[in-house]
């Protein structure tokens, strides 16, 4: 298989080429040969810039049908046809075959939004004794794919593909957040508003994610780029709506975000000094995108949940800081972060926040508003729930 990068745009999924037929592939790399799973393919159509369904169509069907040449025709595919389609497809088909003890694999075209769907619904029900945690290979064809570049960075940049063919699996490392209860999930550009999915054991809204909880600039630009408008520009998007934030129109100043901030270590919680701040943010992830390093400490699903924070600072400042972030992690050693591995983080408003737009927390590029005296709190969850492709 060759994997033919476009020269002229390094966003734009790659030409592949397969070159040989499957059975002169060695049995090793025949994932028959190895091993029969049912395997469910989810090409989501409305991610990144759209061309997920392109890129299955054209690059991919030729490889499944060589690397899985007996088994192939009963791969199940799937298009998704609205922002409810990877939830609806997990609780109807997947979960419940997952629950049964099905070994079940899933082969999943999107960003880190088609990932926490499928965490989420997988988690939404209790589990039986007989759980099976699903496979599930990244295809990344969504704007950031935070989670399939912090995995994979620095090799070769195959767009999973490679991992079709991998037997090289591991437990996805995954936190809990539960929220105050009227706090609501952001849908449809902002405009309608949706109960956040409710813990089953204690009725809690809670969200699970496996890449990013924060507030401030950061849940502040993933909100406001997340419109059909915004999305053409693909990965700009998230500078530009950036660019918005940190140099108001009326050339005020950025906004300084008032909340009380509390970090988890071992068993004790301790509550950070600044009472304002612009940018708080725990990672489980090394990067947010290809070549945003936000945390450079962590290792691939190494488990890990580190903090960046840092208080109010003007738009140059936040550019500057911002700016090291893309040069490898560097901003983590500059003065101005804090920067540290934690276990959980607690934000409450405790009314220090009038508009609602300041109050909006980002759990793996979905946002949540909480209420005028709202919190959330997040913590490392040692469930194991999927099994997520590492090679
Ligand atoms: N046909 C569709 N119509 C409406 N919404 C869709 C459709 N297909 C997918 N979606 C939704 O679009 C969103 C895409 O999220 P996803 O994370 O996969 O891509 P992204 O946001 O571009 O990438 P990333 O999160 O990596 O930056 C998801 O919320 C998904 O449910």
């Amino acid at each position: 298989m060759y994997v033919e990068h476009d020269s002229a745009d390094a966003a734009a999924p790659p030409r592949v080429r397969v070159s040989r037929t499957a059975s002169s592939l060695p049995p090793s790399a025949r994932s028959d040969v190895a091993e029969e799973r049912e395997t469910h393919v989810i090409v989501s159509t409305g991610s990144g810039t759209g061309q997920a369904a392109t890129f299955f169509d054209e690059a991919v069907r030729p490889l499944l049908r060589t690397l899985f040449p007996s088994s192939y025709h009963g791969f199940s595919v799937y298009h998704t046809e609205s922002a409810s389609s990877i939830i609806n497809l997990t609780s109807d088909i997947f979960f419940p075959r997952a629950n049964k003890g099905t070994a079940i694999r899933i082969v999943l075209f999107s960003g880190d939004g088609g990932v926490i769907d499928v965490l989420n619904s997988l988690v939404s029900k209790p589990h039986t004794a007989d759980y099976t945690p699903p496979q599930v290979v990244l295809i990344p064809l969504g704007t950031a794919n935070a989670l399939y570049h912090s995995i994979n960075g620095g090799k070769e940049n195959t767009w999973g593909l490679n991992s079709l063919a991998s037997s090289s699996y591991h437990p996805l490392p995954i936190f809990t957040a539960t929220f105050s209860p009227g706090a609501r999930l952001l849908a449809d550009e902002a405009r309608r508003e949706e109960e956040l999915p409710k813990d089953p054991k204690t009725g809690t809204p809670t969200l699970h994610g496996a890449v990013v909880c924060s507030w401030g600039m950061h849940a502040s630009l993933v909100g406001d780029s997340d419109t059909a408008e915004y999305r053409k520009f693909g990965v700009e998007r998230f500078k530009m709506a950036a660019k918005e934030a940190l140099f108001p129109a009326d050339g005020s100043l950025p906004h300084p975000y008032k909340a009380k901030v509390s970090i988890l270590q071992g068993e004790t919680w301790k509550p950070l000094e600044q009472e304002e701040h612009m940018y708080v943010l725990a990672s489980m992830v090394s990067n947010l995108e290809k070549t945003f390093t936000i945390s450079p400490a962590s290792k691939p699903l190494d488990g890990s949940l580190h903090l960046v924070q840092f208080g109010p600072a003007d738009g140059n400042e936040a550019m500057r800081i911002m700016g090291l972030a893309y040069q490898g992690g560097k901003h983590v050693e500059d003065e101005a972060v804090f920067y540290e591995a934690i276990d959980g983080l607690r934000i409450q408003f405790e009314g220090k926040e009038e508009d609602g737009r300041w109050r909006r927390i980002c759990v793996d590029g979905k946002i949540v508003r909480l209420e005028n005296d709202g919190w959330v709190e997040m913590r490392k969850e040692s469930m194991r729930v999927l099994d997520v492709a590492c090679s």
